[in-house]
């Protein structure tokens, strides 16, 4: 495979007419991650690779070393998502710049922190995106919104694979596009949904403005991988 080389307006450069498909690695065969990464390389928009503290999250998952590695094996985009206490985002987001991820999202409920770490995030000429837990308010993520180019909505509890969409996500996701429209951003930022991605909630997902989706098991499990990306680019684009 080959090495990627890193460029600004990474987000900017995706395609706007059709849903976005992020891979969560998380969701990869961990101990063929190599193999499993070259058969998802065509189909892959973005990489999502999860980063948990253990505090934040209930359990602890990846590590700069990994996104470095991963760098090395892909010409596609990595995004970093980092759920991690405010008192270490800053430098996290450091670490994994400096590994290559080329977008990373901090968590709205950083607060302050959260905000630095997102400057930082740009002067070291990495994208930066802000992310909400499913019980934090929408608003939360409004001071964000004129810095970042990527919103993600969490659809089920933080930190743990395999959940069911909460009935919550679709308002969520349409008072976030709301909020993006009147603080004039609409058109630069990309608006994600993070859980609960199934072959039932993905329409309902983008019908509610999602335009981009993490799979997990939907595209690692499906053995029809190509199939299961046709399908996805194929549905409508939000009215
Ligand atoms: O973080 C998450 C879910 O919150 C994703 O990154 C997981 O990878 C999703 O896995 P599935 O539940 O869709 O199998």
């Amino acid at each position: 495979m080959t090495s990627k080389s890193l460029s600004g307006g990474t987000i900017a450069a995706l395609p706007r007419h059709r849903l976005l498909g992020e891979f969560s690695l998380w969701s990869a065969d961990l101990a063929n991650m190599e193999r499993d990464l070259h058969r998802i390389e065509p189909y892959v928009d973005l990489h999502h690779i999860d980063v948990a503290d253990a505090r934040f999250t209930p359990g602890f998952l990846f590590f700069p070393d990994f996104v470095a590695r991963i760098a090395k094996l892909t010409a596609k985009p990595i995004h970093v998502h980092l759920m991690v206490e405010a008192e270490i985002v800053e430098e996290q987001t450091r670490q994994f710049i400096e590994a290559g991820a080329d977008l990373v999202s901090v968590h709205a409920e950083n607060g302050e922190a959260g905000l630095r770490a997102v400057a930082l995030a740009k002067e070291l000429g990495a994208e930066a995106g802000v992310v909400l837990r499913l019980e934090t308010p929408v608003a939360k993520a409004e001071p964000f919104l004129t810095e970042v180019a990527f919103f993600t909505l969490l659809g089920t509890s933080i930190g743990v694979k395999g959940q069911s969409l909460s009935d919550k996500a679709c308002d969520r996701l349409r008072e976030a596009r709301s909020l993006m429209k009147r603080a004039g951003r609409e058109k630069d930022i990309v608006l994600a949904a993070d859980g609960g991605i199934r072959e039932q909630t993905v329409p309902l997902l983008r019908a509610a403005g999602a335009e981009t989706v993490v799979l997990g098991s939907l595209a690692f499990g499906d053995m029809d991988l190509p199939g299961r990306i046709a399908w996805l680019h194929a549905l409508e684009i939000r009215p």
